[in-house]
Parts: structure tokens; C-alpha cells; sequence
């Protein structure tokens, strides 16, 4: 079919049903029209074929989708069966709806399911049928799970004590773990001990550690017998707890995902119903899945389910989550291909430079308006990151792109929460921490306890860095220390004296801090007492002085800074998907091996997350692509500049 025939096909589909108005029709044949053959064709595509549409960025995909979907309910007649059309945000969700809605004109979508896959999985699969598989205790007959959150502590969650993981302690250099922060991972076979995003342990791997080998040999020695506390006797015993765990109606997100492939590789009958249930599964952002998830979607593919996977390999960033690119693409090699390769959003200078960071040979265009000219790709060295904000607002002006339509990316939070926060160092750090507090903003409050923190532990001693809030050494639990301080900041602000601050000087401020600051940490100390490998004595220490030379000054109130007329801040995962006139992506200061992607060397690499990651902060761009980078050495200049980036100058700013 040509252009003309496409247009006409997909248009007289949609407009068939004659309750649609005039105004309807006009819409829906504009809509098409603009449509390019490459997204005619995926609207057209078979659906009793696998196919994966290959979608470059900002090549319109969601609409796609959205006109796709509509296509086929349009001229599907059953009531018992329908198209599966998944997403992974709620956001993504509502959107696709909202298009299919539009080019469907209708407003309910039974027997149709646009939803997150989580949903889909939880609600169809593991919600209603786990408790074949696992046993339940069933209460009243609900028998379904209450998802616990792998991060909820059992500080205020004491009745997770009932789950506390055996063998799992400090004295291996691990903290306690309670059932809901573990997990099985299908992928490798094996446990996960999960601390948190950054820090998971397969149990293999914590058995093995030198730790946990001395404690089993110690105990073996002891008990004189040389078999004890083996591999899967370990892992037995860890089974058990989680066992009563989901007995008792309890399991984590990984838990839920696990409970779904079991049911399908299990019962096949089962399996079928559902994949005649959903004879055709759309996945939007293909690139997301996880193992697991993909392997829930090929059951539904060995039960006769058609796949639809619409996606950017490129763009896949969610290694973390066990999504890998690789995989995906094997999974893949046996669907139809079709591919969008225009770029609608970004001008051609940005869809060129990203294209050749990450090595795409596939002939990508880039079709967005050139707006800035020679300005579309640009760095900004910088010495002092206070001061890239500030330099980047003013290249903002002088390219006439609005702060609004504007946004500073990311690869970390704490990279986030230092551009957001006043770096201007406190002299009074205590009392700079209570203003803060006061702010009650997340975050003041992270900058207030980072300099309780810092005051802290001046009188605890030994920590080296501000990671924790300067978690002193011998102190065991870094959370038990953010209550400390919290609480010991809280104490403080019961007395009006220390918190009323307006026209007094500073002398006079830390002679009322003095007076009473003993009871104040003597109190919030004693959470923090079962924690503390030293013994204190809180008499002995020094009363707090007033910084030199500020003694007489009155008060300054010391300010987070105002970030109502500012860039927005976001990392990079939080942007996926969305598009501003102008980014500015700052890389990290160190080319550390744990800045995980967030450093400009690691943009340029080609075959790793780390690529993909600068690829989709690049992307986002419509007209204007800024780099701010730490100063740069002469060879690292040439590299920087062969890719055609312009360095910005004093004179732009
Ligand atoms: N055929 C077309 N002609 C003109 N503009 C189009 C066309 N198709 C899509 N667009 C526009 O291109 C822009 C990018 O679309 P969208 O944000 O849906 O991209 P995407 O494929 O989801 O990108 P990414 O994967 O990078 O997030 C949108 O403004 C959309 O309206």
C-alpha cells in the first residue's frame, strides 16, 4: 500500500461507526495525514505476528501506540478476549488512553486493558491464583498479598521482627534483615539480600564473604561438627522464614513478580486461559523489562499471546532492575521488525552528536526546528558547581529559551540535592541546622541533619565523610544516627530561646545553646545508646564557642536556596520519556568508577549503560544540548570539541 492507500485504510476504520460526528472524522484524517509511512505501517502492522517496533527517540511513539490500539479495538468484535496494552508509569498510561480514547472515540475500553504491567501481572496473574502455589493462611477468605515495601523498616514496623532472616547480622558486616528485603532471582538462582538500591547481595556471595566464613568455622570448631551451617542448610533455613511470610498474606514487589512466573510455568491450563484472555499483548518501552517480566510475556507467547514490543533499545537504562538490552534483543530476534528512525523533537546537531556518542549507525534524522544554531550543542566548564546554575539561567537569556521549558539533568540525587541546596558553608552549624529544620522542606531537612551531622560528629569522632550525616565509626546503625538527629534537633526546637533568632547576636545565641544542650543530647541520645560501640559521658564535653569574629553580629538567617525561579532539577531516570527546549546535563566533578554513569567520560561509552544513560539526558533536547563539565584539560578539550560541541564563554554569560 502506498501513503494514500495507508491513510485512507486506517482513517475509514476509525470513522466507521456512525455515531461519530463530523468534527470527529475531520480530527481523526488530520491526525493520520500528518502521520509518516514508517508510523502508518506500524499502525497497519499484523497482529498475529510478534513485531518489534524499533522507535528512536522522539520519534512519536506514544501516539503510535495510541492510534495502533485504536486501529485494532475499532474493528475487534469479541467481548470476552481483548488487547492488552502495557506501559510501566501511571503517567505513560493515562496517556495512551487518552489517545486511544481520541482516535477510538470511545470511552470505556472493555474488554480492552491499558494499564501498568505491574498491575496487569499482580491483578490478572499473582493476586488472584498464588495462593494455589504458595500456602495462605487465607484470613476471611482474602487470599490475596499485602505488598510490603522492601525498604520499610522494622524501626517502626516492629511486627516484621516475627520475619527476621537467620544468620543475617553485623557480625558479618551486614545489618539485620527482616522477609520483605529479600527476594529470589530467577536470572541467576540465587537469593538477594537487598540493603538498599545500591547495595544487594546474593546469598552466595554474602556465605562466601571472609565474615561469614569465619563465623562458620568458629561455630564449627565449637559444636565439633565440620558439616554445620553448609550452603543449603543456610538457605533452608531462609526459605522457612519466607515461607511463613507469604503464609501469612505478606510479599515484596520482586515476591509478586516471582508468585506470576511460577503460576504460568506450572499450570498450563491456566496459562492458556489467560493468553485467550489477552490474545495480544502491546508492551510500550520495551527496553524496561526486566528478566522476570520477560519471561512472564513468554509464557503468554508459548500460550498462542501475539507480542507487540514498541521500544528503544538505546534508551535502556534499568540494569538495576535486571533490564539488559542483550537480552531483550535475543528475546526479540524471531519478531518482525519495523522501525521509526525520525526524530521529531530535537534539531538535527543534537540527534547527530547523540547518535554518534552511542554509536548508532541506524540513518536517525532529526526533524525538530534549529533554533540556537551553532549554540544547539554547547559546555560550560566549571570550577565551582554553586556557580553552573546561575551561568547556565544566563545562556538561557541569551539563547531566549524560558527557564521553564528549561531543565538541569542528573545521573545522582546527591548530585541534585547539591545544585539545589546553598553552598555557601555554615559557619554555625547547629544553628544553621535548626533554621533549616524550621524550613520544613525535604530539602532543608537533609542540609539540617547533614550539619547536626557535621557538628556531631566533632564531639562523637571518628567519621570521615559526610555519606550518613557523618555517621561516626563506632556507631552501628547510620539510621538509628539520622533519629538521633532528628530527634536531637526536634529537642531543641521545644525551646523558644534557641529558635526565636530575630535581632540577637550570635554571642548571645550560643551562650542559651550552652545552657542547655546537655539535656538535649543526653535525651536524644537514648535511641542511639544500644547502637554505640563506646561508652559517652556527654559532661566532658567542651561548651560550643562562637565562631571568631561573628560574636557581636546579629543573626543572619541562613537560607536554603530560592528555588522558585530556578531551572527544575531532575535526574536523568526522572526525565525519561519527557522533552525541554533546552538541557543542561552535569557530570559529575570525578571520574570515579561508583559514579555509575554519572561522569562525561562514561557518556561516550558506547556498549554501556553508562552510554545509554548521557544518550537518553541528550535526547530530551529540542533546541539547545549543554554539557557543564569540571574544568577541562587541554587533550580532554579536543576530545569534547571533535564532537562539535561549542565551549561557552564569559561572553555568553
Ligand atoms: N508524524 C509526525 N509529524 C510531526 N510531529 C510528530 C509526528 N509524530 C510525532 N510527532 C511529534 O514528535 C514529538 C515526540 O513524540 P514523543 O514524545 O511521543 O516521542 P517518543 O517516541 O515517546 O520519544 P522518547 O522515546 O524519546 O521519549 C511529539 O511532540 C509528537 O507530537
Amino acid at each position: 500500500m502506498d501513503k494514500l492507500e495507508m491513510e485512507h485504510e486506517i482513517i475509514n476504520t476509525l470513522c466507521k461507526n456512525n455515531k461519530k460526528t463530523e468534527s470527529y472524522s475531520l480530527i481523526i484524517q488530520d491526525k493520520v495525514r500528518e502521520k509518516t509511512e514508517q508510523q502508518l505501517e506500524y499502525v497497519l502492522s499484523p497482529i498475529n505476528k510478534n513485531v518489534f517496533l524499533e522507535a528512536c527517540a522522539g520519534s512519536g511513539k506514544t501516539e503510535v501506540v495510541g492510534m495502533k490500539t485504536a486501529y485494532e479495538i475499532s474493528k475487534w468484535n469479541f467481548k470476552n478476549k481483548g488487547i492488552a496494552v502495557l506501559t510501566f508509569t501511571n503517567e505513560a498510561t493515562d496517556t495512551i488512553k487518552e489517545r486511544v480514547e481520541r482516535f477510538s472515540g470511545l470511552s470505556s475500553m472493555f474488554p480492552h486493558y491499558i494499564g501498568t504491567l505491574s498491575a496487569f501481572i499482580h491483578g490478572f496473574i499473582s493476586q488472584n491464583f498464588g495462593y494455589k502455589f504458595f500456602k495462605h493462611k487465607n484470613r476471611d477468605g482474602d487470599k490475596s498479598y499485602r505488598l510490603v515495601d522492601k525498604n520499610l523498616e522494622v524501626f517502626d514496623n516492629h511486627w516484621l521482627k516475627k520475619y527476621k532472616i537467620p544468620y543475617i547480622n553485623n557480625n558479618a558486616g551486614h545489618h539485620e534483615l527482616f522477609a520483605n528485603q529479600i527476594y529470589f532471582d530467577n536470572k541467576i538462582n540465587d537469593v538477594i539480600l537487598y540493603q538498599s538500591e545500591t547495595k544487594k547481595t546474593p546469598l552466595k556471595e554474602f556465605y562466601n564473604s571472609s565474615d561469614f566464613q569465619k563465623f562458620v568455622n568458629d561455630y564449627r570448631e565449637k559444636s565439633g561438627n565440620k558439616t554445620a551451617l553448609g550452603f543449603e542448610y543456610i538457605k533452608e533455613q531462609i526459605a522457612k522464614v519466607k515461607n511463613s511470610f507469604f503464609e501469612d498474606g505478606f510479599a515484596n514487589f520482586e515476591d509478586i513478580n516471582n508468585i506470576a512466573l511460577r503460576i504460568l510455568k506450572r499450570d498450563s491450563k491456566l496459562t492458556e486461559l489467560l493468553a485467550s484472555r489477552f490474545p495480544i499483548i502491546l508492551v510500550d518501552e520495551c527496553q524496561d523489562l526486566s528478566w522476570v517480566e520477560m519471561n512472564i510475556l513468554n509464557e503468554f507467547k508459548k500460550a498462542g499471546t501475539v507480542l507487540h514490543f514498541i521500544g528503544d533499545l538505546n534508551q535502556s537504562i534499568y540494569e538495576f532492575k535486571n533490564a539488559n538490552p542483550e537480552i531483550t534483543k535475543a528475546f526479540l530476534s524471531d519478531f518482525d521488525k519495523y522501525r521509526l528512525t525520525d526524530n521529531f523533537r530535537s534539531c538535527h546537531p543534537i540527534v547527530e552528536l547523540s547518535n554518534r556518542l552511542l554509536g548508532i549507525t541506524l540513518p536517525i534524522r532529526g526533524l525538530g526546528i534549529d533554533k540556537v544554531g551553532e549554540k544547539s550543542i554547547s559546555y560550560l566548564e566549571y570550577n565551582d558547581l554553586s556557580v553552573v546554575t546561575e551561568q547556565y539561567q544566563k545562556f538561557l537569556i541569551g539563547v531566549n529559551i524560558s527557564y521553564e521549558k528549561s531543565a538541569i539533568l542528573v545521573r545522582q540525587q546527591n548530585l541534585k540535592q547539591e545544585l539545589e541546596t546553598n553552598q555557601t558553608e555554615s559557619k554555625h552549624l547547629l544553628l544553621d541546622a535548626l533554621q533549616l529544620w524550621l524550613q520544613n522542606t525535604p530539602t532543608s531537612q537533609m542540609l539540617a541533619l547533614e550539619l547536626a551531622g557535621k557538628q556531631m560528629q566533632k564531639w562523637f569522632g571518628g567519621s570521615k565523610t559526610k555519606k550518613n550525616y557523618f555517621c561516626p565509626n563506632a556507631i552501628e546503625s547510620a539510621f538509628q544516627w539520622r533519629i538521633f538527629l532528628k530527634n536531637f534537633l526536634e529537642g531543641c526546637l521545644a525551646n523558644d530561646r534557641l529558635i526565636n533568632v530575630g535581632d540577637i547576636e550570635y554571642s548571645i545565641w550560643y551562650k542559651n545553646f550552652n545552657a542547655c544542650f546537655l539535656t538535649m543530647i543526653e535525651k536524644a541520645y537514648q535511641s542511639l545508646a544500644d547502637f554505640d560501640i563506646e561508652k559517652r559521658d556527654f559532661n566532658t564535653l567542651p561548651k560550643l564557642r562562637t565562631p571568631s569574629g561573628s560574636a557581636k553580629n546579629k543573626i543572619v538567617i541562613f537560607n536554603s536556596k530560592d528555588n522558585s525561579n530556578m531551572v527544575p532539577i531532575n535526574t536523568i531516570h526522572s526525565a525519561k520519556g519527557k522533552d525541554f527546549e533546552s538541557v543542561m546535563v552535569v557530570s559529575s566533578r570525578r571520574n570515579s568508577g561508583n559514579s555509575g554513569g554519572g561522569h562525561w567520560k562514561h557518556w561516550l561509552e558506547k556498549e554501556l549503560e553508562s552510554g545509554r544513560i548521557g544518550y537518553v539526558a541528550n535526547t530530551r533536547a529540542k533546541y539547545s544540548l549543554v554539557w557543564a563539565v569540571p574544568t577541562l584539560k587541554k587533550q580532554e578539550k579536543i576530545e569534547v570539541e571533535s564532537y562539535g560541541f561549542k565551549r561557552i564563554t564569559l561572553k555568553d554569560i
